[in-house]
């Protein structure tokens, strides 16, 4: 059984739908991740998981316990489960320690001493029990954050865009140190964001959303190598589409030339279709018979990231180590180095 599942759950604000027969379901201890663009109901799904907003339809279950339906809630208090907000959301007037052990009331008050240590210990701020919030740099807030929401064992923690606030390289240390402290403590969590590198750090599986329904629920590995839907290929990654024509059972032609490799099954001999080309999948070889024209370069330490224009004028990015450093309008020549095959019907 898993431990949270949404079924066909659909809200809306009056006549707006905004969420739309959302289904997943996240087994105990697994991070799950929301993805999707500014306004497309993320946040929402979150409230309604925690209680604050009522189902126009569906169904949400708690550990095999019905929480929420059209019919019957229960109330969001009773539902034990935990939140980190965007702005930390302290009590400025109390210190660390305080913050943490807000919600552990029915505690006798050794054993909540107990926990708001344990709980200090397990984000690295054991020095700073006696601080104020004010005190402390916009990372350590938010672990206070997230050691007051844990204190209480919730069954189920959810993140609203909880690194937001911070600049890219704190973001990006945090969330694998979050995600550090989330499986140390066994915390079945999820976290909602638009910042898909955040996704894959962070969570086990994520949702691609969008206009408030759920595209595609899975792995991060195979999202990026397996997307269903043109949308989830695009949102997904870098890249870019390139027309080609099916020619065998395992082959596609593109302006590049003939690739095989594993054609999705879907398709027929004949098939025009739009294949994806990440950077990766494109190798900048000297001896290759194909050129493409330098449009534009981004230099990004180990390696560049080209933007080439093809023969008919489209664009491709590839990924190229850094020591070959050719100048904007200089052609070179390129191969493609496919795994498996991107490939959706053209509209
Ligand atoms: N209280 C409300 N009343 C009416 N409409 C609302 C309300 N709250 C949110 N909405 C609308 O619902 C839609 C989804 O909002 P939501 O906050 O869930 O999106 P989001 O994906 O979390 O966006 P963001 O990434 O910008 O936070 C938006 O169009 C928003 O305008």
């Amino acid at each position: 059984m898993s431990l949270l599942e949404l079924v066909s759950v659909s809200q809306s604000y009056g006549d707006k739908k905004i969420i739309d027969q959302m289904s997943f379901a996240l087994e105990a201890g697994e991070i799950g991740c929301l993805l999707g663009s500014s306004g497309c109901g993320k946040t929402t799904v979150l409230r309604c998981i925690a209680g604050f907003e009522n189902l126009l339809d569906g169904e949400i279950r708690l550990a095999g316990r019905g929480i929420a339906s059209a019919a019957a809630n229960v109330p969001a208090h009773q539902r034990e489960i935990g939140m980190v907000f965007q702005d930390y959301a302290l009590f400025p007037h109390l210190s660390v320690a305080e913050n943490i052990g807000f919600g552990l009331g029915s505690l006798p008050r050794r054993a909540r001493a107990q926990r708001v240590d344990a709980m200090l210990e397990v984000v690295g701020l054991a020095a700073y029990g006696k601080a104020y919030p004010h005190e402390l740099s916009g990372g350590q807030q938010q672990r206070v954050a997230l050691a007051r929401a844990l204190a209480p064992q919730p069954r189920l923690l959810l993140l609203d865009e909880p690194f937001s606030n911070l600049d890219v390289d704190l973001r990006e240390r945090l969330s694998r140190e979050v995600r550090d402290i989330l499986k140390s403590q066994g915390t079945t969590a999820i976290l909602v964001t638009h910042d898909q590198h955040e996704a894959f750090a962070m969570a086990d599986k994520v949702g691609v959303m969008s206009q408030g329904r759920l595209l595609q629920w899975a792995a991060p590995y195979e999202l990026y190598h397996e997307p269903q839907s043109r949308y989830v290929a695009d949102f997904i990654g870098q890249g870019a589409f390139v027309p080609g024509t099916v020619t065998g059972p395992r082959c596609v032609t593109l302006e590049l030339g003939e690739y095989c490799s594993a054609v999705p099954r879907q398709f027929v001999i004949g098939d025009a279709v739009d294949v994806l080309l990440r950077p990766d999948d494109v190798v900048h070889d000297d001896a290759s018979e194909v050129k493409a024209l330098v449009l534009g370069k981004v230099f990004r330490g180990s390696e560049f990231l080209y933007t080439l224009q093809l023969a008919s004028g489209r664009s491709v990015l590839a990924q190229v180590p850094s020591h070959h450093n050719h100048a904007i309008g200089e052609a070179i020549g390129i191969r493609l180095e496919l795994d498996h095959l991107i490939a959706f019907r053209q509209a």
